[in-house]
């Protein structure tokens, strides 16, 4: 779309709600780094001291929401609906949905670039799931059927998207410890975020304000405390501006997506469930990493899978409960087995069966090392000419987290035989 084309009458009144972006720009920031703190705060809404910042807001007039983001400063940060709607649309005209988002500028560019974006929801046949309450976890997603590996369960848009990592400039006016740093990152956080909440339609705000919060006593104002509480990460927005150091550091380049019903999935030390946030669609899509039976509840993982159960009870605190799974109640035996997996290198046939019977009793199928393992499995198989025993864990493959789609290739007994593993007639 053309610049000029926006300042026509006409135009305007087709102007998204993008045409009205805030930018905030500041000076260089001082990065912060913030330890988790997980203590009570009394009157965390007034303005802790000791800093000032530097934003500086203004109000972008009739930028096209579709624009490319190359001539704005890398450091602004964009207040934009994804897809882009436009202002009178609602949940019903629009029932796929879309995201109420805090972006940089590289982030909105990749996604408006990203082939096919915004494609329609892609939906399951039919619905496997449903949202009920728990005796002891809050609200949570149960199975209403059979579910197979594989399968997609729900897609869902965000109700939102923002940085996950701090993106208000401060300037610190006193050596302040780091509890008084916390108070005022988390302080400037939720103001730096209102107004993408403010931008959120009704059914929406409404919506994310019944979500759990287990940061209520922390400093965490109430948009903070929610997303702290549900929100996904987003790795996929990344354009090269942050180095590796600095997504795993920092979280730079990281996003927070909070959602409406998968928001409500609760924890699991052995998750049934994966996500993958697809972004021509620009959703989030639920599958099996295994059989589920009917009414077995549907979990996620909030921690790494690989260390052991008190490390992950210790990543559970700011979510305010202790684990109780399987692998958390017999703690010896589980972290024996995801111990000697992790470490475990797989130079045959043997390790690699071996490494699998471990991942499966420890339900961690949902992790990369699993397809990684399987695909090892299916080769040596196929090294050997057991072109049988290679399909069977070709078709596991297939229903697999990471899985190459490559891996269809080799369910059949042709497709083995072309693997350029299969050994050659002499
Ligand atoms: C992302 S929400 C999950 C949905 C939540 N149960 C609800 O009612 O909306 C995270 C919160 O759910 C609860 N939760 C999640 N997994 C749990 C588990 N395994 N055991 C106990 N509580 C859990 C905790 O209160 C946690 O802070």
């Amino acid at each position: 779309m053309k610049r000029g084309f926006l300042t026509t009458s006409k135009a305007q009144a087709k102007l998204s709600k993008d045409t009205n972006l805030r930018v905030s720009t500041a000076a260089k920031p001082e990065t912060i780094a913030v330890k988790k703190f997980l203590g009570v705060v009394e009157n965390a809404t007034v303005r802790p001291g000791g800093y000032e910042t530097d934003s500086k807001e203004r109000v972008m007039k009739e930028r096209d929401a579709l624009a490319p983001m190359g001539d704005l400063d890398e450091d602004a940060f964009l207040y934009t609906s994804q897809p882009s709607i436009g202002l009178k649309d609602t949940l019903q005209t629009y029932p796929d949905g879309w995201a109420e988002c805090v972006l940089y500028p590289d982030a909105k560019a990749l996604i408006l670039a990203t082939p096919g974006f915004p494609a329609a929801l892609v939906r399951p046949s039919s619905r496997s799931y449903r949202v009920t309450s728990t005796p002891d976890k809050g609200l949570g997603l149960f199975s209403t059927r059979k579910i197979s590996a594989g399968d997609l369960i729900l897609s869902e848009r965000p109700l939102t998207i923002s940085p996950a990592w701090t993106i208000t400039r401060m300037r610190f006016l006193r050596e302040l410890t780091e509890q008084e740093k916390y108070l005022a990152v988390v302080y400037e956080w939720e103001k730096t975020l209102q107004p993408m909440f403010d931008r959120l339609c009704p059914e929406n705000k409404s919506a994310f304000m019944a979500l759990a919060n287990s940061h209520q006593h922390d400093g965490s104002g109430p948009i903070v405390g929610r997303i702290r509480t549900n929100s996904f990460g987003l790795s996929c927005f990344q354009s090269g501006r942050f180095t590796a150091e600095e997504q795993r550091t920092m979280r730079k380049g990281v996003y927070s997506a909070v959602y409406n019903e998968i928001s409500r999935l609760n924890h699991s030390c052995s998750p049934n469930v994966y996500g993958h946030f697809d972004i021509a669609t620009f959703s989030y899509q639920i599958f099996a990493v295994r059989d589920i039976s009917k009414d077995e509840e549907l979990t996620v993982s909030y921690t790494g899978l690989y260390s052991d159960s008190k490390a992950r009870q210790a990543e559970l605190k700011s979510y305010g409960f202790q684990c109780t799974c399987p692998a958390c109640r017999a703690p010896t035996e589980s972290d024996m087995r995801r111990t000697i997996s992790s470490s475990l290198a797989t130079n045959n046939l043997g390790d690699g069966l071996f490494k699998l019977s471990l991942l499966e009793e420890e339900g961690l199928q949902s992790i990369r090392e699993y397809s990684e393992t399987l695909e090892f499995v299916m080769e040596r198989y196929i090294g050997v000419g057991d072109a049988a025993n290679a399909i069977i864990y070709a078709k596991k493959l297939v229903k697999c987290r990471h899985s190459a789609n490559d891996a269809k290739r080799y369910t059949t007994a042709i497709g083995v035989q072309s693997h350029s593993l299969w050994p050659k007639k002499s």
